[in-house]
């Protein structure tokens, strides 16, 4: 009698190759074109019923997409890459979404697991003391990474897959497992929320690896995420002469430096951490004309709904004096969301439980304390919760070779074997009798 340890042992090759080349063929949020083909093939060969593209994804949700020749370049160099012909259509246009279903046809609750699909926009490193690089499976495609593990991700929920289908016999009730796009700059769970793809779902899990915690420690009950607002600014002024009509110009970059130093500069909250952060400033159109044109990259957070409500108000406050000081107009466009983690204390006591039974895994604790980022599953979790159901966000600790977001970002492989036995376990050993 072989144990999910050692089916998975004899499928980590399978993995390590999945992971390999979902990091090779990087694709960044809502052109993960090649990356979706991919898991739905082996999806559906594995005999899981597949919900894709507009089905799961609301076209009006989606934040943060990119234009139409950007979605159509990368759609075609999905093709040439090799994406599988016959899932491709269902992802055009930007709506790279799974979920995929095994139905037991026996009475339970439905479990959900959710992985992210995307890479950031970064050039991976070229260098021979970066694994990737050396081993010959880098990003091939520029200004994409996979520098925060979505690869793993991916990966996991496609060993998940295997495991499950291959143990299904020891199942009750429902299976959903779900492949969003775009959870960099929280751009994608909203859109599969609003297309109903966490309708119906009792218990749910979302995952993470690595994020500075160690190997061997998995946190169970992720509550450090921090609800964010992503957005731009446009700022519209009036271009002249800058030697001979200075007085007729109106500066919008100057209107645009002014907003950044006071994004800045806005009061922490008494109550819990808060963030405010200029990514990106553009601006201008020559040496000797007054700039008509800028554009900011902003995004704000706060450890509560609450606080990063009052970061964003004041943000706009801010932004809308700048633009008066130099008469210039402004356009701010939304481009992601998502909401602080508030997990399910009793589904973090029985995934504690099922962690705590996986080899490898020296402690399984709750929490950590310091503010972690944000992520839109989150959203997820709350739609799971508002319907009654239970969630929860899990992180598998790893050894990293550089922080998440850096060119020589990569991590121990290894940890996917601990994701995927404790996600297995936590269906596997659901106690079907207990009010379900
Ligand atoms: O806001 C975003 O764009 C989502 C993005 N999310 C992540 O990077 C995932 C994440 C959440 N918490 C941590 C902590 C460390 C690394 C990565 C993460 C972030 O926080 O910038």
């Amino acid at each position: 009698m072989h144990t999910l340890a050692q089916d998975l042992q004899t499928l980590f090759p399978q993995l390590t190759a999945w992971r390999r080349d979902f990091h090779h063929f990087a694709e960044s949020g809502w052109v993960e074109f090649r990356t979706a083909a991919k898991v739905a093939e082996v999806l559906d060969q594995l005999g899981y019923e597949l919900a894709m593209g507009r089905d799961v994804v609301d076209a009006d949700s989606r934040m943060g997409l990119p234009d139409e020749a950007t979605l159509a370049q990368a759609f075609a160099r999905a093709r040439q890459q090799g994406a599988p012909e016959k899932w491709l259509s269902a992802f055009e246009g930007g709506f790279t979404g799974i979920v995929a279903t095994l139905n037991t046809g026996r009475p339970g609750p439905t479990l959900a697991f959710r992985v992210d699909m995307d890479a950031l926009d970064l050039d991976e490193s070229t260098q021979d003391d970066h694994l990737p690089a050396r081993e010959g499976f880098a990003s091939c495609n520029s200004g994409m990474m996979h520098a925060c593990a979505h690869d793993g991700h991916t990966t996991i929920g496609l060993g998940l897959a295997h495991l499950l289908m291959q143990y299904r016999a020891q199942l009750n009730g429902t299976i959903k497992l779900i492949f969003q796009p775009a959870e960099e700059g929280t751009r994608g769970a909203r859109a599969m929320v609003a297309a109903g793809a966490l309708d119906g779902v009792d218990y749910f899990t979302a995952i993470h690896i690595g994020t500075g915690v160690p190997a061997g420690t998995v946190i169970c009950g992720s509550d450090n995420f921090m609800a964010t607002t992503k957005f731009d600014v446009r700022f519209t002024g009036v271009a002249a002469h800058a030697g001979g009509k200075p007085e007729e110009g109106r500066n919008a970059l100057l209107a645009a430096a002014q907003a950044a130093i006071g994004l800045h500069s806005i009061a922490p909250h008494s109550e819990g951490a808060s963030r405010v952060n200029v990514g990106v400033m553009q601006a201008g159109s020559g040496r000797n004309v007054v700039p008509a044109t800028a554009l900011l990259k902003v995004e704000t957070r706060g450890e509560s709904e609450a606080i990063n409500n009052y970061v964003f108000e004041r943000a706009k406050a801010v932004i809308d004096g700048a633009a008066a000081m130099h008469g210039v107009s402004t356009e701010l466009r939304l481009m992601g969301a998502a909401t602080s983690s508030a997990p399910s204390p009793a589904w973090v006591n029985y995934l504690r439980e099922q962690a705590s039974q996986v080899a490898g895994v020296e402690q399984a604790i709750d929490k950590v304390k310091a503010p972690a980022g944000s992520e839109d599953a989150t959203l997820m979790m709350a739609r799971v919760q508002q319907n009654g159901g239970l969630a929860s966000y899990m992180v598998f600790g790893t050894t990293l070779s550089a922080g998440h977001h850096n060119e020589k970002f990569d991590f121990d492989e290894t940890v996917m074997l601990i994701a995927i036995e404790t996600l297995a376990r936590t269906a596997l050993n659901f106690p079907w009798t207990r009010g379900v």
